[in-house]
């Protein structure tokens, strides 16, 4: 059952795409997007600097496919601002609303109730949702390679270098890593989840960073949730981590994160 949850993902994807394109034309959106260059936040920066330093992805994340409902009803401004506290680098808003309850409204409440970088977490499959990205002020787009032609992920990381926008591309096997180093990927996010069975791993991204190429940042995702998961990666050479559900589940994100991040 869970194996064609990504195939009805993308399905939808393409018929919202559809729909919004007949509300707002791409035209108007290119507009918009262009008009919001000047409010980048940098999550390249925010990921690069400093280097001996762990750095967090926090992630918002009401529900998810493979766990339901985590934190339904969560307030995306006063998590931003706990997460900005706890001394995240950026944040990682799900906009999808059919699988994951998020939106566009989550994510500029959270931006606009901190300076951090936000990245716009949903399945871009047309280059309509990296120009709505840009048009509500979103600072990074995920591409995730399993769901995108080569041409579409070479053409989507062009779109962003076009746009100021930057690309964290998911990658989980081998191939998905060569394909993220054929368009140049400078942030690359490892995910430990198999998006098409759930299965999580954090094995995963300790093997693959080891194939990395210098100057790429690599960012473990998923299933991480403690101090020890962090020190385990620091060991294979991972110091970045994008974070959701224990951090959305935690009594006090901002105390959950200073520990997480150890020093
Ligand atoms: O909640 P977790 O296990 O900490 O995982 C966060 C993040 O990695 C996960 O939400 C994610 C990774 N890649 C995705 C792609 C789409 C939606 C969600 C995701």
């Amino acid at each position: 059952m869970a194996a064609d949850i990504l195939d009805r993902i993308v399905a939808h994807k393409k018929d919202e795409v559809a729909a919004c394109r007949t509300q707002t034309p791409l035209s108007v959106l290119k507009d918009q997007a262009r008009t919001k260059t000047a409010n980048r936040r940098s999550f390249y920066e925010a990921l690069a600097r400093p280097a001996d330093q762990v750095r967090i992805i926090a992630e918002i994340k009401r529900a998810s496919p493979s766990k339901g409902d985590i934190s339904a009803d969560l307030d995306p401004a006063g998590l931003a601002q706990a997460y900005e506290r706890g001394g995240a680098a950026a944040l990682s808003v799900l906009t999808d609303r059919a699988f994951f309850k998020g939106g566009p409204a989550d994510l500029l409440a959270a931006r606009n109730a901190c300076s951090l970088p936000v990245l716009r977490k949903d399945f871009v499959i047309s280059d309509y949702q990296i120009y709505e990205a840009a048009a509500w002020d979103a600072d990074a787009v995920l591409l995730i390679v399993r769901i995108l032609s080569k041409q579409q992920l070479s053409e989507f990381s062009g779109l962003c270098n076009e746009l100021g926008i930057d690309a964290l591309v998911e990658v989980h096997t081998e191939s998905d890593l060569a394909a993220a180093m054929d368009v140049g990927a400078a942030v690359i996010g490892i995910n430990n989840r198999n998006l098409a069975s759930f299965d999580t791993d954090i094995e995963t991204a300790m093997s693959l960073s080891a194939k990395l190429g210098a100057g790429q940042i690599a960012v473990a995702a998923s299933g991480i949730s403690s101090r020890k998961d962090i020190e385990q990666n620091l060991k294979a050479g991972i110091s970045r981590f994008l974070i959701g559900e224990s951090l959305v589940t935690a009594d006090d994100p901002e105390k959950f994160l200073t520990r997480l991040i150890g020093g």
